[in-house]
């Protein structure tokens, strides 16, 4: 197959779809890649290196979006990409369309097949394709609430550790899961006061092994959550309910009572955000203030740290890729968990809670006819 990798056009977004290893392996498996010029300079790959790795060079994304069979991407594509797919065409990169109507329609009306890594599932109940860059963020979440703490940026001015005789910072993780775990980890490695809270028992329990004690763990009840928020420095949001828009965990009424100069990153702000102020930012102009409380809502928060997160994304994404530039239609058929991943074809969506959270009808994969 022609596997085409556009320059990635999302605000300050400098990961690309396929790093130059990951080239050399389509290229390996007999796929022509075409990249556009330029796509890899955010990891330090120029064109020179994407051609050593056995790929052609565009010279525009048109070009890319018009030959190739699959095109792969990290961002879900932006409106000036959705009038350039067509039916029949694969296009495997993050959707988040939940949240995003007008993306699911321009998506829809192309007649593009779209698989979107962040439903791609795994035999142990995990999302792989989306684990590689909850990690990335999870851990970023606890250095964007440390800038944003400190005095000149509009915090509380609070060091997360503190120094001894003073007391560390309060850090409150709602959501246990990937991007919880590794905040939570960050947070305590840097000194900080945390505790997580899942509504998941048996996650609780895990976490509660894990750190030995290190970390508190909480069933997420409202009563819960409001003690813990109101007593925060900084809460990190990092619920999933996969293919869903997020709940709206934190109130307005809640954050008019919480500590002046806290601070709440939204990880969660893909999936639409979980605290009811949230709203998308970007790297460019990443915080804004409600009631005194800062937020962070940056949608892609791995493009900042680029290279790391462009190889592990490559890691986990490759077979999958892989199967779907060799099979087709047929890997999706073939494979239940990459057919979790498909959430547009042939202008259906086909995504159960994506098609709900969009209240559009939902054509079901499972009943056959993809491989057609
Ligand atoms: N902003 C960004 O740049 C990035 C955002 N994300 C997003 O971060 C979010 C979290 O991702 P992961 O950690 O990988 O998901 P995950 O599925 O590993 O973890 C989610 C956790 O939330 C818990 N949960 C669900 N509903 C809850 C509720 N009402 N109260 C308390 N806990 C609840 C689940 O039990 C689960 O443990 C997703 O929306 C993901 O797309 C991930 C990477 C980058
Ligand atoms: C998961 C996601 O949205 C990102 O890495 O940007
Ligand atoms: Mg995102």
């Amino acid at each position: 197959m022609l596997v085409g990798v556009p320059r990635e056009i999302k605000n300050n977004e400098f990961r690309v779809g396929l790093t130059p290893a990951a080239v050399r392996e389509y290229v390996a498996r007999g796929h022509e890649v075409l990249v556009e010029t330029g796509a890899g300079l955010g990891i330090d790959a120029d064109d020179a290196a994407y051609v050593a790795a056995g790929a052609n060079i565009a010279s525009s994304a048109a070009e890319v979006f018009s030959r190739a069979g699959m095109i792969v991407k990290v961002k879900e594509p932006q409106p000036s990409e959705w009038t350039q797919f067509r039916p029949g065409q694969i296009l495997f990169t993050y959707l988040h369309l939940a949240p995003d109507p007008a993306q699911a329609r321009g998506l829809m009306e192309s007649g593009v097949t779209a698989v979107a890594y962040e439903t791609v599932t795994d035999a142990h109940g995990g999302l792989p394709l989306l684990a590689p860059m909850s990690e990335v963020a999870g851990r970023l979440s606890i250095q964007a609430a440390a800038t944003a703490l400190q005095k000149p940026n509009g915090g509380r001015g609070i060091l997360l550790g503190g120094v001894p005789g003073v007391a560390p910072a309060k850090v409150v993780v709602i959501g246990g899961g990937v991007v919880g775990m590794h905040a939570a980890r960050m947070a305590a490695g840097l000194g900080a006061e945390v505790t997580v809270l899942d509504r998941s028992v048996p996650r609780l329990r895990e976490l509660d092994e894990l750190f030995a004690g290190r970390v508190r763990t909480r069933y997420s009840t409202i009563d819960a959550l409001e003690s813990e928020v109101l007593a925060a420095d900084a809460v990190i949001g990092a619920v999933l309910i996969p293919g869903a828009a997020a709940p709206k965990l934190v109130s307005r009424a809640m954050l008019g009572k919480m500590k002046r100069g806290a601070v709440m990153v939204d990880v969660a702000i893909d999936q639409g955000g979980c605290f009811e102020t949230s709203h998308a930012t970007t790297h460019a102009d990443p915080t804004y203030v409600v009631d005194g409380v800062i937020h962070y809502c940056v949608a892609n928060m791995p493009g900042a740290v680029a290279l790391t997160s462009s190889h592990a994304l490559n890691h986990a994404t490759l077979p999958f890729g892989l199967a779907l530039a060799g099979e087709g239609l047929a890997a999706l058929a073939r494979d239940p968990h990459l057919r979790n991943g498909l959430n547009v074809h042939r202008g259906r969506i086909t995504h159960r809670a994506v098609a709900e959270a969009l209240g559009e009808s939902f054509a079901d994969p499972d009943a056959g006819g993809i491989a057609a």
